[in-house]
């Protein structure tokens, strides 16, 4: 049996401050930064070990890391950044407020443009001062590559792609995998594990900073999933514990 961990990145400050961020590069709250330390805390008490991590070229999902594995005092493990673990490219709404979108264009076509896996946000456009295809940390793309939007179908492609390539091989030759993402990487990577159909992924929301154990067989299908909490495995159905004020919850 293999067990994997999959993290989503502690609090951004753009999940505080409530905007669509996807490519945008910010960096974690104070309050994320907490929850990171706490993921961290509770992978050791419960007496994980990793070989070899992977996360995105984002600062959100890289520093979760670091401070995992600061905890766990596995810092020198391989960690491996790809951009095709990037959260979902948001398009035009990058940077924008999600309630005050909502105001403009109606509840209902944001939670679309949120949670549809067919429809796409509005797309940027290349001239936009959002679109970093010149970003040095981008060089290895392909003309096209670069997304100006995307839906998690579009996501879920190059999640898996980067899966077959690097991850499942380094899990089935043995290694013990961390993976640290952002919340609709991780929900494409579930859909495929656990073969979700596209109508029954809406309301699946990964909770920042909350360990999320897969174990798997030897052909990589998921035996079981669960949170971990300081106490162990949590519960099926039980909200995970977040030491995020409530009031700032429905913005993760
Ligand atoms: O990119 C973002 O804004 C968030 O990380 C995820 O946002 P969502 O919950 O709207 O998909």
């Amino acid at each position: 049996m293999k067990k994997i961990v999959l993290i989503r990145h502690g609090q951004s400050v753009w999940n505080v401050e409530n905007r669509f961020t996807g490519w945008t590069d910010v960096d974690l709250s104070e309050g994320g930064l907490n929850e990171a330390r706490q993921a961290g805390e509770i992978l050791k008490k419960n007496g994980y070990v990793f070989d070899v991590a992977y996360t995105s070229v984002l600062k959100r999902a890289i520093r979760t890391l670091w401070i995992v594995l600061h905890e766990m005092d596995l810092l020198w493990i391989p960690e491996h950044k790809s951009w095709m673990l990037n959260e979902r490219h948001y398009g035009a709404l990058q940077g924008l407020n999600k309630d005050e979108t909502a105001a403009k264009y109606g509840e209902q076509q944001v939670h679309l443009w949120r949670r549809s896996v067919e429809v796409r946000p509005p797309a940027l456009d290349k001239t936009d001062e959002r679109y970093e295809a010149s970003d040095p940390r981008y060089r290895s793309l392909q003309e096209g590559e670069f997304p100006l939007t995307e839906n998690l179908e579009d996501t879920e492609r190059r999640v898996l792609r980067y899966w077959d390539s690097d991850i499942a091989p380094a899990i089935k030759a043995g290694g013990r995998v961390i993976i640290a993402a952002h919340g609709n990487t991780l929900r494409a990577l579930v859909k495929h594990l656990d073969h979700i159909p596209a109508d029954g992924i809406a309301d699946l929301n990964i909770p920042t900073a909350i360990p999320l154990v897969y174990e798997l067989d030897d052909e990589l299908k998921p035996i079981r999933h669960y949170y971990l909490g300081l106490e162990g495995e949590l519960p099926p159905g039980t909200v995970p514990r977040h030491i995020t004020p409530p009031e700032q919850q429905s913005r993760q």
